[in-house]
């Protein structure tokens, strides 16, 4: 394993995201409005809340594909408000989405090899004058891709083409593009829809040990909650894009508004 980006292990370290009166508007609708967050280096952040309470807009938010329109966005103590999608991939923020983003018509490798893009210097020039920099660019690309797919058991599949893997497979192949940008926070819209519990736990371990052998830290959007008490060490939950019970999964998932939120809304 690469020991670029680890860092310590445990939920007792220094802020890694912050959140401060995070609002988000669409013409009239407010999708989300003063939200604040912490999320510790090294921790696992559930976020949960009905369809249309405002998760992935939370998210978008953070990565700069919809900026605030009011409050702050903090990496690791740096303002990244309004900061450009691949800025913010560049510090070291990768996600994963809500819709598989996988390539089709692309193998396995070639969708996780695209995740090193951001650590790729481009140009034609560059490559020719400096061959031999370009060539240890490539080398360092894919001892990382290879250990990913490692890490990720993704070896007998990596010449298969993404179009006709299950989806537990392609939420894998996805993980696996995200973790070689090697993130120091990974946000994971969705891991596992339609996953059965036996992928379920596959998945779950898989951030878990991302966790404890590459030091990212997560912010994990789910809907099942048995996820959520399982893995988070903490969470947050909105409703019609409004925080309404934040801390231990324990604690958060027996709140009657969380309860009511859930019951009421529209989500299965
Ligand atoms: N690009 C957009 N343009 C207009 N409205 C939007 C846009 N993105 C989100 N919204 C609205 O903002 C609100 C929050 O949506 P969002 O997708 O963030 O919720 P969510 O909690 O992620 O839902 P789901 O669980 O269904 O993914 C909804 O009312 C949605 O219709």
């Amino acid at each position: 394993m690469t020991t670029k980006n680890k860092i310590a292990v445990g939920t007792d370290g220094g802020a890694l995201l912050e959140c401060n009166g995070v609002e988000r508007r669409f013409g009239g609708i407010v999708a989300v409005t003063g939200v604040d967050l912490v999320i510790r280096q090294g921790e696992i952040f559930g976020l949960v809340g009905p369809n249309g309470s405002g998760k992935t807009t939370l998210t978008n938010a953070i990565t700069g594909f919809y900026p605030p329109n009011v409050g702050t966005v903090r990496l690791a103590g740096k303002d990244i408000t309004g900061t450009a999608p691949h800025k913010v991939a560049k510090l070291g923020v990768a996600r994963t989405f809500q819709n598989l983003a996988l390539f089709n018509g692309m193998s396995v490798l070639d969708n996780i090899l695209l995740g090193r893009h951001i650590h790729m210097k481009p140009g034609v020039l560059r490559t020719a004058l400096y061959w031999w920099a370009a060539r240890h660019e490539e080398i360092e690309n894919r001892k990382i891709v290879e250990e990913v797919i490692e890490f990720l058991q993704l070896e007998s599949i990596r010449h298969e083409l993404v179009d006709g893997l299950p989806i537990g497979l392609k939420k894998r192949v996805e993980l696996a593009r995200a973790l070689v940008a090697e993130p120091q926070m990974l946000i994971l819209d969705e891991p596992m829809a339609g996953m059965n519990q036996e992928e379920k736990g596959y998945m779950s371990r898989f951030i878990l040990d991302a966790r404890a052998e590459r030091g990212v830290s997560v912010l994990l959007i789910e809907h099942h909650m048995d996820v959520i008490t399982g893995i988070c060490d903490r969470m947050l939950a909105l409703n019609y894009g409004e925080m309404i019970a934040s801390g231990i999964p324990k604690d958060v998932v027996k709140d009657p508004r969380v309860i009511e939120a859930y019951i009421g809304g529209s989500h299965d």
